[in-house]
This record gives C-alpha cells, sequence and structure tokens, in this order.
C-alpha cells in the first residue's frame, strides 16, 4: 500500500478504538450524574428526621454529590485530545495512553492514565532501551476525531509482519504548530529527559534548571499533575501551590493544570500570594533590590517598635485626689520595655497595660516620697486597671498594627530614617520613602512580601466577637456546599502554610523577602523550584541563596536536573540570543541547544524618534500576516503605553504589547522588539532581561534598534 493509505487505514483503526472510548465516557458520565441526582434525593428527606440521622444523611448526600461532581468535572475537562498515546509491546494487547484511565464495563482498560506506571514506557522507551515496545505511536485528535498518527520503532527486529509504521515525528510537529494566547500541555511528546523530571520522587526538593524554551513551566506542571495522581493521598487535602512571576503569566498557564483535572491546586503570582492582594505593579530596578533585601526585616521590626505617629504623648490621670503623670520620655521608656519582651506587638497589650501600670505605681510612690499621700501599690495597679479613662488611653497608645497601615508610615523620610538607622544609607531612605508614600492599595509587587513580613512581626490583630461569629457562619456554610473545591480554597486563611507541596517557576528572580513569603507558606511542604540563572534579574543572587535555602528549612533530599534542548525558538532566533549573553550574563552557565531550523534568521531593522512608531505598526503587521499564532510586541516597562497606543488601531486578539519583565516565561509565535537596549538599561542586570525577550518568539524575530550597543 502506498504511505497515504497506509495512514488512511491506520486512522480509521485508531478511530474505532477512540470511538469506543467517547461511548464510555458518555456513559459514565450518564452514571455520574444518575448518582448527583440521587445525592440530592436523600438531602430532600432530611427536614422530617431526627437530629442525628439528619447529620448522617447530609453527610452521606454531600459525599455522593461530591463524588459525582468531581468525575463529571474531570470527564469534561480531559474530553479533549483524551486519548493520545498508544505502545504496541512484544506480547500482550496494546495499551492506549490518555489523560485519564477508563475501563470497559468488564473491568477492561480502554485508556491507560498517562501518570500510571503501566503508561511510563510511553515517554522512558528509547532504542537504547526499548522497555519491550516495539513500536509507540502518537494519536492526535480533534474532538472525538482522529486526524493523524505518527510512530517510533523501538525494536525494529521485533516488528511482526503487517505492522505498519507511519509518519515522521510527532514532537517536530507539535513544536511547529501555531501558539494561542494560553499554554498548551505537552503531554503527548513529553521526551525522556522530561519524563524523569516530572516522575521524580515528590519528598524533599526538586530543582529544575535549563535554558529558555526548554519546557521548565510545561515540566513543572505536568509533574504537579503526576505528583496529585499519584499522592493523593499525601498531597491531596492541604492543596499544592504554584507560584509564578506574574499574573500575566498565571493566566497563560492556567489551562494546563485544570484541563489536567487537578482541583487541588491554586495558581498565584507573587502579588497575589498574600490573600485580598492583586499587585501588578514593578518598582525600577533599584528600588526593588531594596525592597527585596533581607534588610527590610530589621527595618520593619524597628518601624513596628516606633512610636505609632498617633499616640497620645502624655498619660494623666487622677487617683483619690492625686494627679499620676507619665510625660513622652517615660511613656517612651515603658514601650521600649515592652518590647524587649519580644511578643509581637499585636500580642503584647496586655503587657502594655502591666507596664503602664506599674510605672503609674511607680510615680505614685515617687509622690509619696515627695510628701504626697501614701497610697497602696497594688490598690493603684488594680483600680487604675479597672478604669475605662485607662483602657480608653491604652487603645491609642498601643494601637492595633495593620501591616498597610505601617508601611505607609514609613512614607515620612523621618520616620524610615529612624527605622533604616545603620542599615540603609541616606539615598535608598529617600527612594523608599517617596515609593511608599501612596494611597489606598496601590502596592507593587516587592511591597506584597513587605506586608507578608509585618503581618507575621505585628502578629495577628485580636478578632472581635461579630468577626469571630462570621468566621463560624463561614465554616458552616463551607460544610454545607462541601462539594464546590473553589470553596475550600477561597476559605483558606492569609496564614495558610500547609501547602504539600510549592511549585515556584522563574525562581531565579524571587529577592531574598520573597523567599521568605513563600517559605512561610510551605512549613511543612516539598518543592518543585524552577529557574534558569543566566535569566535572573535579581543582583545579589548568594543573599537570595540563603533566604531560599531557609525558605526550604530542614529539608534533606535536594536533587537536580538540568533540561538542554530548547523547544521554542528556531535555531536561528536562539543564535542571535546566545549572542547577546555569550561570555556576559552566562558566565559558565551552558545555553541550551535549539533542535529546530525554520530557514528565518530574526531581522534588525534601525529606526529613530520619526520612524519608530511607523516601524512598529509595519512590523507588527507584517508578522501578523506571517503567522496563524500570536504576536507579542516587547519593550521596556515604561514604553508600554506609547507603544500600546500606537498599536490600538490594530487590536487584533493575535498581538500582545508587554514589557520586559512582564514577558517572563511567555510565549509568542513571532516578536516585535522595540529598542533592545531600553531593555538593558531599564534593569539591574539588563543584558538578562534582554536574554528573556530575545527568546519569546518561536519562528520569526523582528528587533526594531536605534543603535548597536545591545550587540
Ligand atoms: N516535550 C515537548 N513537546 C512539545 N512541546 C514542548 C515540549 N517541551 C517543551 N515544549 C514547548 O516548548 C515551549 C517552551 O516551554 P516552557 O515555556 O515550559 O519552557 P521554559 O523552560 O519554562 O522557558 P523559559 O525559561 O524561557 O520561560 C512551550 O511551547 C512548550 O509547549
Amino acid at each position: 500500500m502506498s504511505e497515504p493509505r497506509v495512514r488512511r487505514a491506520e486512522i480509521a483503526i485508531e478511530q474505532s478504538h477512540v470511538d469506543r472510548v467517547y461511548t464510555r465516557l458518555a456513559e459514565l458520565r450518564r452514571q455520574a450524574e444518575d448518582m448527583r441526582a440521587k445525592g440530592y434525593e436523600i438531602g430532600h428527606g432530611a427536614q422530617r428526621e431526627a437530629v442525628f440521622e439528619q447529620a448522617s444523611m447530609l453527610f452521606e448526600r454531600d459525599m455522593m454529590v461530591f463524588h459525582a461532581n468531581q468525575t463529571l468535572q474531570s470527564l469534561d475537562a480531559e474530553y479533549e485530545g483524551l486519548v493520545f498515546g498508544r505502545l504496541d509491546h512484544t506480547t500482550a494487547e496494546p495499551v492506549y495512553v490518555g489523560r485519564l484511565g477508563i475501563r470497559d464495563a468488564d473491568f477492561e482498560n480502554l485508556v491507560t492514565d498517562w501518570r500510571a506506571p503501566a503508561a511510563a514506557p510511553f515517554y522512558q522507551a528509547t532504542a537504547e532501551e526499548p522497555m519491550d515496545v516495539v513500536r509507540r505511536r502518537v494519536i492526535r485528535c480533534s474532538g472525538q476525531q482522529v486526524l493523524d498518527v505518527d510512530d517510533d520503532v523501538l525494536m525494529p527486529e521485533s516488528v511482526p509482519d503487517g505492522m505498519p509504521v507511519v509518519g515522521e515525528g510527532a514532537l517536530m510537529a507539535a513544536l511547529g504548530r501555531a501558539r494561542g494566547d494560553r499554554m498548551r500541555d505537552i503531554v503527548a511528546t513529553i521526551q525522556k529527559e522530561q519524563d524523569e523530571v516530572i516522575r521524580a520522587p515528590w519528598r524533599g526538593v526538586t530543582e529544575i534548571t535549563g535554558g529558555p524554551g526548554t519546557g521548565k513551566t510545561a515540566v513543572a506542571l505536568h509533574r504537579a499533575a503526576y505528583l496529585l495522581y499519584r499522592y493523593r493521598r499525601q498531597l491531596g487535602g492541604a492543596g499544592v501551590l504554584v507560584v509564578g512571576p506574574s499574573g500575566v503569566f498565571t493566566s497563560y498557564i492556567s489551562r494546563v493544570l485544570p484541563s489536567m483535572g487537578e482541583t487541588n491546586v491554586e495558581l498565584r503570582s507573587l502579588g497575589e500570594l498574600l490573600d485580598g492582594m492583586q499587585a501588578t505593579r514593578y518598582d525600577p530596578a533599584p528600588l526593588a533590590a531594596v525592597k527585596g533585601s533581607l534588610r527590610m526585616r530589621k527595618v520593619l521590626l524597628k518601624a513596628l517598635r516606633d512610636t505609632p505617629p498617633e499616640a497620645p504623648t502624655e498619660l494623666r490621670i487622677v487617683y483619690k485626689g492625686e494627679v499620676l503623670k507619665l510625660g513622652a520620655k517615660e511613656l517612651e521608656k515603658a514601650r521600649k520595655k515592652v518590647h524587649s519582651a519580644g511578643g509581637p506587638p499585636n500580642r503584647s497589650r496586655v503587657r502594655a497595660a502591666e507596664t503602664l501600670l506599674e510605672a503609674l505605681a511607680d510615680k505614685a510612690e515617687e509622690n509619696a516620697k515627695a510628701g504626697g499621700p501614701q497610697l497602696d501599690r497594688a490598690d493603684v495597679v488594680h483600680d487604675l486597671g479597672e478604669r475605662i479613662d485607662f483602657h480608653r488611653f491604652l487603645v491609642t497608645w498601643w494601637p492595633v498594627l495593620y501591616p498597610a497601615q505601617v508601611l505607609r508610615w514609613l512614607g515620612d523620610e523621618r520616620k524610615l530614617a529612624r527605622a533604616g538607622k545603620n542599615v540603609l544609607t541616606a539615598e535608598e531612605v529617600t527612594l523608599l520613602a517617596e515609593s511608599l508614600r501612596g494611597e489606598g492599595d496601590d502596592w507593587t509587587v516587592a511591597d506584597v512580601a513587605l506586608l507578608d513580613e509585618l503581618r507575621v512581626l505585628a502578629g495577628p490583630p485580636p478578632k472581635r466577637r461579630t468577626q469571630r461569629a462570621q468566621d463560624i457562619e463561614l465554616d458552616a456554610a463551607q460544610t454545607r456546599d462541601s462539594d464546590d473545591p473553589a470553596r475550600h480554597r477561597a476559605a483558606r486563611p492569609a496564614h495558610y502554610d500547609e501547602y504539600s507541596h510549592i511549585v515556584v517557576d522563574e525562581s531565579q528572580d524571587l529577592s531574598p523577602m520573597q523567599w521568605r513569603m513563600l517559605g512561610r507558606r510551605g512549613a511543612y511542604a516539598s518543592w518543585t523550584i524552577v529557574g534558569d540563572p543566566v535569566q535572573s534579574s535579581w543582583p545579589d543572587p548568594a543573599e537570595a541563596d540563603q533566604a531560599r535555602t531557609q525558605a526550604f528549612g530542614a529539608k534533606t533530599a535536594r536533587r537536580r536536573y538540568t533540561l538542554r534542548t530548547n523547544y521554542r525558538n528556531s535555531a536561528e532566533i536562539f543564535d542571535l540570543a546566545a549572542e547577546v549573553v555569550a561570555g556576559r550574563a552566562a558566565s559558565g552557565e551552558e545555553l541550551p541547544n535549539a533542535v529546530r531550523k525554520t530557514g528565518l534568521e530574526p531581522e534588525i531593522r534601525r529606526v529613530d524618534d520619526a520612524t519608530r512608531e511607523t516601524a512598529v505598526h509595519a512590523a507588527a503587521k507584517e508578522l501578523l500576516d506571517a503567522v496563524d499564532g500570536t504576536v507579542g510586541v516587547i519593550c521596556a516597562m515604561d514604553r508600554v503605553p506609547e507603544v500600546e497606543r500606537w498599536l490600538a488601531g490594530q487590536a487584533e486578539e493575535r498581538l500582545k504589547v508587554v514589557g520586559s519583565l512582564d514577558s517572563k516565561g511567555l510565549e509568542y509565535d513571532a516578536v516585535v522588539l522595540v529598542e533592545p537596549t531600553e531593555l538593558i538599561t531599564e534593569s539591574l542586570t539588563g543584558r538578562r532581561v534582554l536574554y528573556v525577550a530575545l527568546t519569546r518568539a518561536t519562528q520569526q524575530l523582528t528587533v526594531l534598534a536605534s543603535d548597536d550597543d545591545w550587540r
């Protein structure tokens, strides 16, 4: 038979299996819906029963509905491309590999979940170590329709007569396909070196390094899905946290995990790690360097211990006709004494009251010595401690401290200079104070780590009675609606520190203060850390390393994997990027290998102030015409609004303007890079940021530059 006919015949064979799978899927859906309906019926009768029976009925109902919903959710999420692989062994029946495990009514395997041990040879078998796999086949579907098949022969000598082999490489075909605005999963074409990382043991710390486009992000996300599948009992309930650099990035990767059926995963950017925060603004590099440094911890601690701006400077109270007065100095002495005990201020009000009462009693004794009436010390302490005017004073003198309020205080340069004495330079004080002078919730990404630090240093504010009642109500509502997993997540408190596994992407950029913030959330966690030191925009790697090691705690097991193949960029594009970092930022780090040639060299065009706008327009238009997928226009952060304005007329779904720092982790079919030298000068680690920007395109790159300094 000719090749196209063989291919058609093979597609038809796979189509009949895929049809069986979807028929079964429809049956399973119906069963789950029936179960959910039954569950709700149980609930209806509950009001009439005795309390005890009512509770157990509601529990049964919740469990049934919860399980039915989970089944439905995962069946629906995995619908697209459910079956994607097939293994033919020397013996036994073929094994089909897919996003879910599905059995027929007789418990025969129709599809094996990609994360199950039986599916591992799909990723691990090679010609050298075939693991008994004769032929590995990738099946590409759209909906329920098989579009194509693609084979690898691993044991040529064992191919039985009549077993056809078709195709020329599923990986290359996948890499050449157009990109959308969300990351796709790579589950059908995971490579062996990547699979080893995905299936690495879950305990301890797993580090994944590698150059741009080596699949670090993809691998980390698939690892999260794999771990939750294999170790659901250990990892599921407490949840897995995935942290990315920006909101743009988390939205880009958001589709990968739910499509793998994982609802126990929480995705947050660094600006959202603290509940209620949604910071997206970045500080200029020198300021970010100050805010991220461990020195800030000392500054914050001192700020908390300083006199609050509104605190009264005199306590005057009349007791048995005697005036007892504490002046500013005496009050400060008392404040110091309370702080020296070391407790968080919000937990120290009782101590503050005791200290003030002792100081008042001292005062009474002093007065007596000077001829005043003799007062009993114990009486003074006891009686004043019950006085309402004393308590009124106390709450203003020792107020509850809220992180946002304390950080705003440091917008006052004098106050910041006091808190930063011997820690910050005069220039740093000026710079920092200016940035903290803002209003409301307009925080930067780096501020969030400071707020989190303050939250811990200040201690939890005492709860009011109404708030406690609200919490109880929330708990009750949660039990009632326990079939909605999103609810469990939303109800996690700000101090939730029990994630069972934390995945950190683009970890090379985390500041020491951000590592501390993460460490707090992973007190009991194992970790997957993803990063590329060459792309780092953090100026003091040693300090960040120290904070990072502390974040992991006493975890002993630490394994490191390096991925070496760049799957994103064409070789032509990556050559230009490599030239920009070679010998400078790379300093000994190995650069990856780009495997795909397109024959299209990047274009470098000269622009100036007069021609820049038209050139951006023209380049964007050309690239939109040239590729099917997305086009990214990358420029320095400061230039974003202007470039957006220039391209407003060209508003196309496929066209995105993105600032250099936001481009981390993203990719486009084609990229227009505007003024590369500006990317170098806007950040402390200049060339590395440019390197990131140059490695975002899969197919075509146009650089618009008014100088050659960047080369
Ligand atoms: N095995 C694979 N099969 C198909 N595509 C792959 C494979 N591995 C990686 N890719 C693709 O390569 C591109 C780069 O992957 P990813 O973004 O995970 O790389 P990265 O190492 O995180 O890059 P960077 O450090 O530049 O952000 C993505 O489009 C991804 O889908």
